[in-house]
This record gives C-alpha cells, structure tokens and sequence, in this order.
C-alpha cells in the first residue's frame, strides 16, 4: 500500500475513530433520556387507568345499589331512595330510571317529556353499557358519560374519569377499547390522540397504555427528553471522548508505525517486493563470464527501485535480512535455474546476513530450495562480509557445513573491517573478495594503494581465490591480472543487470569467446 494511501485510510480511520464513539455517546444518552421518559409516562398512564376504573367502580356500585331498590319504580319513596345514591356516590352526577327505552325519573322528580335512552358505544367486561357525551336532562351543560345496567344509568362528569394530580404541560385521556374517550386532562389534541388510538406515531413524547376493555394517552409535547439527553450526557460524554481520543491515538500510533521505515520494510517483506539483479563475475585471465553476484533491490508498489545499502542496515538491525534472504534465494533459483542446469561451471555468489554465518540456517534454506532443481550445490556461492566472522568459531562450523554440502565461501568486502591474518587463517575460505575501496587506488599515488599488492600476496599465500570489486577502468583490470588476480567485478565489465539482462549478457560473453571473430 503507498504511503497516501495510508494516510488516507488512518485519516479516515481517525475521523471514524472519533465520530464512532462520541454517535454511541449521543445515541446512548438519548436512549438512556428515551427510556426514563418513557418508564414515566407509562406511570402516567397507569395511574390514568386505575383513575377511570375508580369511576366505573363507583357506577357500578350505584347501579348495584339502585338495583336492590324495591319501591315502586319513580314513586316518592323510589325518586327519593335513588337521589340518596346519587348524594352518596361520589363520582356521578345523576341517576335515572328507565322503562321500555325511556327515561321516567331521576332523583329530580318524574320526567314528563320523552327522553329516549342513548345508544350504547361500548360494554365493559364486566357488562357495564357506556353511552359517551350524554347532556343532562336536568341542567343541560357539559356532554356527560352514560353507564346503565338494566334499568338505571348513571351520569358521570368526564373530568371523573382523568382527574389525577399531573404537571400542566402533560396531557392524559383515558379510553374504552375500541375508542370512545371517557375522560381528559390539560386539553390534549384531538387529533393527536385518534392517532395515537390508530396506532400511528406523533412528534411527540408519548405512551399508549392497554389494560384490559380500558386505554390511556399519555401525550408530552415539550418532553424533557432533551434535557434528560443532556443530564445523560454530562455522564456518558467524558466516556466517549476519552474513547474517541483512545481511537485516534490508536489510528496515528499503528499508521507511524506503519509508515515508519520499519513499518514499510515489514510491509514489503511481507508483500515479497524484492527482486534480485546480477552483476557479472569475469575471469581475468580469459574474459569469459564465469558467474555473478546476486545483489537484492526493493521495488516498491510504485515501481521506484531502493538501493540495498539504504535498506540492509535496517533490515540487518531488525532481523528482517533473514525473510529477505530468503526471498534471495527463491529468487535466484527461478530466475537463474536453466542457466545453471545447462553451464555446470557458472555460479551464482548469494550475500549472507552475519546473522546466518553465526547461526548456519541459510544452508537449510538453500538447500531445500535446491531440493529437486538438478543445480549443482558449488553453483552457489555464499558470500558473507568481515562482521559475519567476528564469531569465529560459529563461523567456523557455518563454513565447515556450507562447504561440505559443496558450497564455495567467499569474504566480501575484504579490507573495510576487523580481518586480520591470522583471522583469516583460521577460516576454511574459499574466496576473498578485495573491496572496492583499494581497486580505486590501483594505479594512484594514495596511501592505500600499496596495501592492495599485500592482500593480493596473503590471499594467494592462503590458496584463495580472488575476486576484486569495483572494477572500474582497464587500467585496474590491466594491473590485477599482472598480479594474478582470479576474477573481476565492476562497471567497466558491467553494471548489476536484471536476470534477463545477465542471461542475454552470459550467452553474447560465451558466444564472444566461442566464435572470437
Ligand atoms: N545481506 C545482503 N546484502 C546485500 C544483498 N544485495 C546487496 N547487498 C549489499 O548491499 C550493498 C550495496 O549493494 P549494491 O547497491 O547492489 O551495490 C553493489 C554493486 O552494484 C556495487 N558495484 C559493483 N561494481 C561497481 C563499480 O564498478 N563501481 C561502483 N561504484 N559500484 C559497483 O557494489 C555493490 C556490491 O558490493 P559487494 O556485495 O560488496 O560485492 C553491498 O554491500 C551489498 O553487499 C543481499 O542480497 N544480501
């Protein structure tokens, strides 16, 4: 992944980060809000419903009553026992005596004129018949609600049926099953509440309570759930900030991370970035091309290549070398697998972290790459630098191993470090590479340049091969072979090529040589 995209992505992880618990909070503290509004107004509610049963309770006793009167019916004795059931019943307005669907006294006295009975909207499940919106015969006035059972019906003032101690800005209504309002508080809207009756939902706070053949409405238009929110927010928020900031720190730590040096080396190991070029190994005396050294690059996503010396020290540093190794080595197998099976005298010289000198587990790595190949072991060079021998008896025993599975061992860099003779002595080496630092001063007045023709004596003195680096000029390749040096590496044969290249290379060097003309 490049590294805009990751810092698109981490940005917009942040942001999710951050928006993801503060939306929790507020949908937290709002649901919090809704349920404590709602646990109140279902209490509302029920204490709405115990109201209007209260009244129906005291109809149904007043009709029980007027029931047992055995008078004559709307005789003095009759009119006179009825109005003291309506003095004693708290909660109803008038009593009336009905024959044959019309109304004949009420504790007023005898009604002359014909009052027919209302029909009935609805009966209780204890067989009370309730006829809602009734006008008074007596005082005219306010519709009443009807209850009658057999001959009597009682009036009963709709206030009756919601009269309940409730904050001004809280309206109630109660109601029969299917409907037919009994009684209401604080002016609810009509039309709100044959919605809420429909089933249909309102912009406002609201309950609808079902108890049985009664319901309540419960309506609260300037609900306090907003500021309940707020209440429930002062707790949830510091939570969800803390958690917010707890995210976007999260989201910034792993995307450094990830964009760190480190972070995008991992990530192309992982993604198996490297490939290996190959720059050509010729034999001095004869110019043929006898092998090459492979030399990993980092191409990135981007197609932009990164030179090992700015990678290595990292990847040395943080063990990675050994997965990159590893990816060396399958490399070089593919790439140079037909090349090797068909010239059994080419080799390819593979770099060897100090890491595996000192513990031998490349041998295992290259030898089950070879595994099946039909590549000759000593095709395959092993080159480690000066650091990688610093332990020497683990280098020993590494070398000892590598050379016994066929293996040729060279010494890069020969020079530049900690070597010294009897260093080298103790190591079973098959070839020592002169760094390029000394090439340069081949034929120069420097300092160093008459140290080069003691590394070539010592190397020769130790039956080593020698190879020298960074051949530049004829004028260096001019001098090292009138000092027997083996092998040449460097620019003035070829510069690191790609396996097409190096192959294309190998077969115009062997043609060259085959067909001088
Ligand atoms: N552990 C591993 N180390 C590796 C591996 N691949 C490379 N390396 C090490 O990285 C260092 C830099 O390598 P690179 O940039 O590939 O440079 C090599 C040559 O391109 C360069 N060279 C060769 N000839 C010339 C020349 O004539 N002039 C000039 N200016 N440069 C030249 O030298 C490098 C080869 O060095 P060496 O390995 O010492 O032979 C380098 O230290 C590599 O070793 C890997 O797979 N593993």
């Amino acid at each position: 992944m490049s590294r805009a995209k990751i810092i698109v992505i981490a940005t917009m992880l942040a942001v999710l980060g951050a928006l993801l618990p503060i939306s929790a909070t507020l949908y937290l503290s709002w649901q919090r809000a809704s349920d404590i509004e709602s646990a109140r107004l279902l209490t509302i509610a029920q204490r709405g419903i115990e109201r209007a049963r209260i009244s129906l309770g005291d109809a149904e006793r007043a009709l029980q009553a007027a029931h047992q009167l055995t008078s004559p019916p709307c005789s003095t004795t009759h009119i006179r026992q009825m109005r003291l059931i309506e003095m004693n019943t708290r909660s109803i307005e008038d009593i009336g005596y009905f024959s044959n669907g019309l109304l004949k006294c009420t504790p007023a006295g005898l009604i002359l004129r014909e009052v027919r009975q209302t029909p009935i909207e609805f009966t209780t499940d204890n067989g009370l018949a309730i006829s809602t919106n009734i006008i008074p015969e007596v005082n005219g006035g306010n519709g009443m609600i009807g209850i009658s059972a057999q001959a009597y019906k009682v009036l009963i003032d709709p206030a009756r049926f919601a009269d309940i101690i409730l904050n001004p800005e809280v309206q109630l209504v109660t109601a029969t099953r299917n409907g037919k309002l009994l009684g209401s508080l604080h002016d609810p809207d009509p039309e709100l509440v044959q919605q809420l009756l429909a089933g249909k939902r309102i912009p406002y706070a609201s309950k609808v309570l079902h108890d049985k053949d009664l319901i309540a409405v419960v309506i609260e238009p300037d609900s306090g759930i907003a500021a309940q929110t707020g209440r429930e927010m002062i707790v949830l928020l510091p939570l969800g900030l803390l958690m917010a900031a707890f995210m976007v720190g999260l989201v910034v730590w792993v995307s450094r991370k990830r964009l760190s040096p480190l972070g995008e080396l991992k990530l192309g190991v992982d993604k198996h970035e490297f490939i290996v070029h190959y720059q050509p190994l010729i034999e001095l005396k004869t110019g043929l091309c006898v092998g090459a050294e492979a030399l990993v690059r980092w191409q990135r996503p981007d197609g932009s290549m990164t030179r090992p010396d700015l990678f290595i020290p990292l990847a040395e540093e943080s063990g990675l070398i050994l997965p990159i190794t590893d990816q060396v080595v399958t490399e070089v197998i593919r790439d140079m697998r037909h090349v090797l099976q068909a010239d059994r005298t080419l080799h390819i010289a593979i770099n060897i972290s100090a890491q595996d000198i000192k513990t031998g587990r490349v041998l295992n790595v290259v030898q089950a790459a070879l595994k099946g190949t039909d590549i000759q072991p000593q095709q395959i060079w092993l080159e480690a630098t000066e650091r990688g021998f610093m332990d020497i008896e683990a280098a020993r025993t590494t070398i000892n191993t590598a050379r016994e599975m066929g293996h040729a061992v060279a010494i890069d860099d020969f020079g530049t470090g900690y070597s010294s003779l009897s260093y080298l002595q103790g190591l079973p080496l098959d070839t020592l590479k002169i760094d390029k630092s000394f090439i340069d001063t081949v034929d120069t007045e420097s300092a160093t340049s008459s140290v080069t023709p003691y590394i070539i004596e010592m190397a020769k003195a130790l039956k080593l091969q020698i190879v020298a680096e960074g051949v530049e000029t004829q004028a260096q390749a001019d001098y090292l072979l009138a000092h027997d040096v083996d092998f040449g590496q460097g620019w003035l044969f070829s510069k690191a090529l790609t396996a097409h290249e190096f192959i294309a290379y190998y077969q115009a060097n062997r043609a060259q040589h085959q067909d001088p003309h």
